[in-house]
């Protein structure tokens, strides 16, 4: 028998409700000797040297091909040089950067080791992952490992992982930091909330700790070179992966600095100045540093592009080819380019190719599939009653329990304007129903505020324009309402992500009516394939409706997604894409899966008053 709604939004409100947390900070100071040791000492341990490199290169990077799986394409120099040049920024402050804030302090950060029992309680059901599908292609693919401890990334960097609590790697991370830390390019494809930001993370870090010092510029010149860097389109999104790099890299000797928009610029070049291995940064704010000659990006080993298809689309595609072809930045080739996504179409797929070389391609589960943690409600809602219909929504959530005796399970409303934002989030208020929202005409002062209010559960409702759709990893998040539904399928595929993350189940409802009749295929098919009951009426708007309209940019075949050089159409001057293949989970074969991208991609093309809260 199907359960109510309010019975599943309070079970999805018990698995994302908080655990009791106490401070414990005393395990986590630095070292209380004043001694330097250089980062490679303290991370590999004096029994555990680092590999030598296959052939180590002195100065200029070492363009590789990428074909070698022998590990980093900046593999150390031999062991005397390497012992006496660290890679990381902080081999230039004498040892522990004392000014570094320990980014575990207000967690409880015991020294014992959490077991796999232990981590289980804490929500995290590994379990939900272990028959997803992966398919892998590219040449001479590394195999994935199934514990952290069968990868070399280092006693510090090993440290932080067990600080974070993460028990055993996801199956992202299984594949992708393998592939990573053998030196080659990466197209990654995973579903909502499955870890892959550890899986750039780790790699890049690893990699600077060990790979040749960097020659950094003279003292007085004001222009930072940074080794790697990470781009994602929203200030918020930057800010987290900060935060997770931060303390994946507490202790390494590597310096992670974020640059966003609408931020302060001046305490952001201090920050800079003071050293950068890893710069974080949306585009347009990096745009500015570079054009004011602060930062430099010839130094660069490491590219990372999150939420890539995003960061390739119409809207930002200018931008990141200026950042990546037009400035100073070694080419495809001559660094090492990651690029992941829980979505990847194959328009996408193509264009992002200009930026990778020789890259393998990583598919965990299906490209742009949702996870089968969230529970998908769609329900039939006409315009003007969408209020009433989200107050009856709220009020059985309340009846239950949900924002009740669970003070903290959230709810995130999706609306498609920022003014439709604000108007939904006074309302609510009027109601008694404490929400704030995020969008993108808000300082980013209240953006930031919002957030926080919202994640300590002060305002458990937020209501949200498209620039919460994506990354954002908000603990406790029981229920998406897509108030308003988005144009695109894969933009649904990340808004509801923001719940049923880590292996914790979700609850997502949308609201859809005649407006929303080009998604409807495309939802029944997502739904359909996530074992979501589809409702009749959804099939009946289905089959009325042509792959072909709105802005659906599936159009032509939602389950195209997977590599896009095995469709056979794959034609770029020198190619160097060897057509192997392999599959897991009985996905890899075609059959069932041939369609391709066929409709035109329209982009995100925000009208008046429409979302484009990007940054
Ligand atoms: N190996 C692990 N063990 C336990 N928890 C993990 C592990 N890896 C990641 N996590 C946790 O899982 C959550 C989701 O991770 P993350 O935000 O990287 O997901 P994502 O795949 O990037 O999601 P999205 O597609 O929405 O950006 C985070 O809270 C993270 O700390």
């Amino acid at each position: 028998m199907r359960s109510s709604w309010a019975d599943l939004a309070a079970n999805s409100a018990a698995e994302n409700a908080p655990l009791p947390t106490s401070v414990n900070n005393a395990t986590s100071q630095p070292p209380s000797r004043p001694v330097y040791v250089p980062p490679h000492l303290r991370n590999r341990g004096a029994t555990a040297p680092p590999p030598l490199p296959a052939s180590a290169s002195s100065g200029n990077f070492n363009a590789s091909s990428g074909n070698d799986n022998s590990g980093s394409r900046w593999a150390p120099p031999p062991r005397n040089d390497y012992r006496a040049r660290p890679g990381g920024y902080g081999n230039r402050t004498g040892g522990w950067d004392r000014r570094e804030a320990n980014p575990f302090a207000d967690q409880d950060d015991t020294e014992e080791p959490v077991t796999q029992e232990e981590q289980e309680n804490t929500g995290i059901n590994f379990d939900a992952y272990e028959d997803i599908p992966v398919e892998t292609s590219g040449g001479n693919v590394p195999p994935p490992v199934n514990t952290f401890a069968e990868i070399d990334l280092g006693d510090a960097l090993n440290d932080n992982i067990r600080r974070c609590k993460y028990v055993k790697p996801t199956p992202v991370q299984r594949h992708a930091i393998p592939i990573s830390l053998a030196g080659r390019d990466l197209m990654a494809c995973a579903q909502t909330g499955s870890g892959k930001t550890a899986a750039f993370c780790f790699p890049i870090i690893s990699g600077i700790m060990t790979g040749q010092p960097a020659q950094r510029p003279p003292r007085g010149v004001r222009t930072v070179c940074p080794l790697a860097l990470v781009l994602s389109p929203t200030r918020e999104l930057s800010m987290q992966i900060h935060e997770e790099a931060r303390k994946f890299s507490y202790q390494t000797g590597v310096r992670v600095v974020v640059a966003y928009g609408g931020a302060p610029i001046n305490q952001q070049l201090r920050e800079l100045e003071r050293g950068v291995d890893i710069l974080v940064a949306t585009p347009g704010r990096l745009v500015d540093l570079l054009e004011r000659a602060r930062v430099s990006l010839s130094m660069i080993r490491y590219l990372a592009l999150d939420e890539a298809d995003r960061m390739l689309d119409m809207g930002f595609e200018p931008q990141i080819r200026k950042i990546v072809e037009q400035m100073d930045m070694p080419p495809a080739g001559a660094r090492q380019t990651m690029l992941f996504s829980a979505t990847f179409p194959k328009e996408i797929q193509r264009l992002a190719s200009d930026f990778l070389s020789n890259y393998i391609f990583l598919a965990v589960g299906r490209v742009g599939s949702s996870t089968d943690l969230i529970d998908q409600r769609v329900e039939y809602v006409q315009e003007s009653d969408k209020r009433s219909h989200l107050m009856d929504l709220l009020h059985a959530q309340r009846a239950n329990g949900v924002q009740g005796k669970l003070q903290q399970a959230l709810t995130l409303v999706f609306v498609e304007t920022k003014k439709g934002a604000d108007a939904l989030e006074h309302w609510l208020c009027l109601n008694n129903f404490p929400a704030t929202t995020i969008h993108g005409d808000r300082t980013q002062q209240e953006r930031e505020a919002a957030l926080k209010s919202f994640k300590s559960g002060k305002t458990p409702i937020l209501v949200a324009t498209d620039v919460a759709a994506r990354g954002l990893d908000i603990p406790h998040v029981a229920h998406v309402v897509n108030f308003d539904l988005p144009n695109d399928i894969d933009d649904y595929v990340h808004r509801i992500g923001r719940t049923g993350r880590a292996g914790k189940k979700g609850l997502a409802t949308a609201f859809f009516n005649e407006n929303n009749t080009s998604l409807a295929r495309s939802l029944g098919d997502l739904m359909q394939e996530a074992n979501q009951e589809v409702p009749a009426w959804l099939t009946r708007f289905a089959a009325r409706s042509s792959y072909g309209g709105g802005k659906n940019r599936r159009s032509g075949g939602r389950f195209g997604g997977r590599d896009f050089r095995r469709d056979g159409t794959f034609s770029r001057g020198g190619s160097d894409y060897h057509g192997a293949g392999n599959s897991s989970g009985g996905y890899g074969a075609s059959g069932g899966y041939g369609g391709g991208y066929g409709g035109g991609y329209a982009g995100n093309s925000a009208g008046p008053g429409v979302t484009s809260a990007w940054d």
